[in-house]
């Protein structure tokens, strides 16, 4: 299968390197973005094949995904449309851009056309990505897409109305993420660790506690309880963080991501 990628920014590029870590052929993976200079020189450093035109790739490719800024999608969808078949699948990682959106753009209801949100972490093969078809790609094309992305992490199938907070949740949530483990990093340079090595004990801690969730048959809160001995350090730190309002910080964040993906 070809995969071709429109758009080839931060998204695109992850895609493609854990593509590329699973084992799929650099020829089978085809790119093209607004900017020749900004694409090739990607796409020459992993031998990847390029199309000159939006409309090229979608006539080389089996499956197109579209990877750029939302607010394109009507423009690239009308430069591509007359080469998308029954046979080709369309498949869009653009934020707030539903499935009825995509099928009235070029009134592609009867085409296979797969909505994905992928989240950064497909680059080192452990993302999160959450798929939903339009009703063409219910016979083969959702399972076939969701093959290829599970070659890149975690796929969960997931009715549109909670895209919105899937991309809260997972889409935008490793920059949520990256903040704590740098909040965690500062402070432990404010008492004197180098950043390097402050910034290296606080991921392993975040990448062990997300492991022991997904691993245990225990809640959150469970666990929490498990780490905090009576009188000691924990339930210390856990008041004063929550003096400070940080379940109420990250619910208003979520909340934003949430308001800002509806439009
Ligand atoms: N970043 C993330 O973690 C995630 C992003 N997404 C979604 O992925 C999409 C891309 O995001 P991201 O990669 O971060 O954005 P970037 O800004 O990094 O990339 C945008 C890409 O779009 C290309 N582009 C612009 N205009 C055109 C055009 N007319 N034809 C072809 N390509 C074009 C740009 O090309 P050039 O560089 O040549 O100008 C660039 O390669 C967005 O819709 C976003 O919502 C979804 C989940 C996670
Ligand atoms: O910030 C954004 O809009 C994109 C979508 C999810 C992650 N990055």
């Amino acid at each position: 299968m070809k995969i071709g990628f429109i758009g080839v920014g931060n998204m695109a590029q992850a895609m493609i390197q854990g593509l590329l870590n699973a084992k799929v052929s650099s020829e089978d993976i085809i790119v093209h973005s607004a900017h020749a200079t900004n694409y090739e020189p990607f796409a020459k450093a992993n031998g990847l094949k390029t199309a000159q035109t939006n409309l090229e790739l979608t006539q080389m490719a089996d499956m197109i995904v579209l990877a750029v800024e939302p607010s394109l999608y009507q423009q690239i969808i009308q430069e591509i449309t007359g080469a998308l078949t029954k046979a080709k699948i369309l498949v869009s990682v653009l934020t707030g851009i539903t499935l009825g959106q995509l099928n009235a753009a070029a009134d592609m209801a009867n085409l296979p056309i797969v909505r994905l949100m992928p989240n950064v972490n497909v680059k080192i093969n452990q993302g999160m990505t959450a798929i939903v078809g339009n009703d063409a790609a219910q016979e083969s094309a959702l399972d076939q897409v969701q093959t290829v992305f599970e070659k890149l992490g975690s796929v969960t199938a997931l009715p549109e109305q909670h895209f919105s907070t899937f991309v809260a949740l997972a889409g935008s949530s490793p920059a949520f993420i990256y903040l704590f483990i740098d909040s965690l990093s500062r402070a432990g340079v404010k008492y004197g660790l180098s950043k390097q090595q402050a910034t290296q004990i606080a991921a392993q801690a975040v990448k062990g506690s997300a492991q022991m969730v997904l691993e245990s048959d225990k809640s959150p809160f469970d666990l929490i309880d498990q780490v905090s001995s009576p009188g000691g350090t924990t339930v210390a730190g856990l008041l004063a963080m929550e003096e400070h309002g940080l379940i109420t910080s990250v619910i208003k964040g979520i909340d934003a991501t949430i308001a800002k993906d509806r439009g």
